[in-house]
């Protein structure tokens, strides 16, 4: 696994996109969705692929994957999760057969509770530097993909969690007043880097961002629909339903065209960090590891464990 972390920052660096795609040779819309030398009898309809965290079932024939995260009890986002992640990204995005990705959970009650606390908590330098490259580096694969990617937001979504349904095209959240969705990093006393507001910006603008990451809101699933932290609100049983619906309607747009506006739409966001990405690995290092900082974190763990007793 070490060695495959190591591989990340140099494999997958995200520059020129626009560029990228403005190739006529190497956007999707340039790729059959199956290969024409295949009869439909002999294609292969689906391929699934596990690793530990992390299930893909990818439907050749209409070119959409589903990623389940699994990784108990509640998905959050250790380094060696997200480092998962990240390989099953690459491997879609380089897959000429996958035009569309959902991501989901298959943990109970619970989409992503966000970053790994335990990461950040305790930590050295040097390992909560590797960890935090790990997260801009899921961050760019999603934020920056060529696929259509829908969250299906089956569960709490808090902090992390919710800036990985926020990196997708269209999230859609079953109803259900139990779970909740925001950027709550200033309750636990850390706060939400630059990119993770842009990020929050670009979907619900300025001022409710403003409110939002300053008060560290969580919001109900009809709280979410309404300010447009989410796209679509459904019963729980249909959010995955939903989610193929929703794929396959942006995926009827011609295809080099919704990427390319897709790039010109999301650019500057990117940019911004990936010219800046070792000095923010600095900040965040100095910034976590601060003594103050580090006691908060301990008292919002001690409250997580007093809610369950
Ligand atoms: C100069 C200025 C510079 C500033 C900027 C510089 C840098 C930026 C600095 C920092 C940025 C950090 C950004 C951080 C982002 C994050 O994502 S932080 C994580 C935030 N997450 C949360 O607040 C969620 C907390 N969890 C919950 O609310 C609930 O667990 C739940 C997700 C709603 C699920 O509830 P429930 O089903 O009831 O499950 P439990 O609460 O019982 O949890 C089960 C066990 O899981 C543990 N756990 C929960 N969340 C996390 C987590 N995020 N990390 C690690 N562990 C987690 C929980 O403690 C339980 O463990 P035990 O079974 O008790 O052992």
């Amino acid at each position: 696994m070490m060695a495959v972390r190591s591989c990340l920052g140099v494999k997958f660096g995200v520059s020129g996109l626009l560029s990228q795609l403005t190739s006529s040779t190497r956007h999707h819309g340039s790729r059959p969705c199956v290969s024409p030398i295949l009869t439909p009898q002999h294609r292969n309809t689906s391929s699934s692929s596990t690793s530990s965290k992390v299930k893909v079932d990818l439907d050749q024939n209409t070119g959409v994957a589903v990623m389940h995260m699994q990784s108990p009890p509640v998905n959050s986002l250790s380094l060696d999760f997200i480092t998962e992640l990240c390989i099953s990204l690459e491997k879609l995005e380089m897959d000429k057969g996958c035009r569309g990705l959902i991501i989901t959970s298959s943990q109970p009650k619970v989409f992503s509770a966000g970053l790994d606390i335990l990461e950040m908590y305790g930590k050295s330098p040097e390992r909560c530097g590797e960890f935090w490259k790990s997260v801009q580096e899921l961050w760019l694969k999603l934020y920056s993909s060529n696929m259509v990617t829908i969250a299906a937001v089956n569960g709490s979504s808090p902090a992390g969690g919710c800036l990985m349904a926020l990196t997708c095209d269209y999230r859609i959240m079953a109803d259900n007043p139990a779970y909740s969705i925001g950027l709550n990093e200033t309750q636990l006393g850390i706060v939400a880097p630059f990119w993770f507001k842009d990020t929050l910006m670009n979907t619900i603008g300025l001022r409710n961002s403003e409110m939002a990451l300053q008060l560290g809101l969580l919001y109900k699933p009809q709280d979410a629909l309404k300010v447009g932290l989410v796209d679509q609100v459904v019963p729980e049983d249909q959010v995955l339903p939903a989610a193929v619906k929703s794929v396959n309607k942006w995926l009827a747009v011609p295809e080099h065209a919704r990427q390319i506006t897709k790039s010109m739409m999301r650019k500057s966001t990117i940019d911004r960090l990936t010219s800046n990405r070792e000095a923010d690995i600095q900040n965040f290092v100095s910034f976590i590891t601060r003594e103050s900082i580090q006691k908060s974190l301990r008292g919002y763990m001690e409250l997580l464990k007093q809610k369950k007793a």
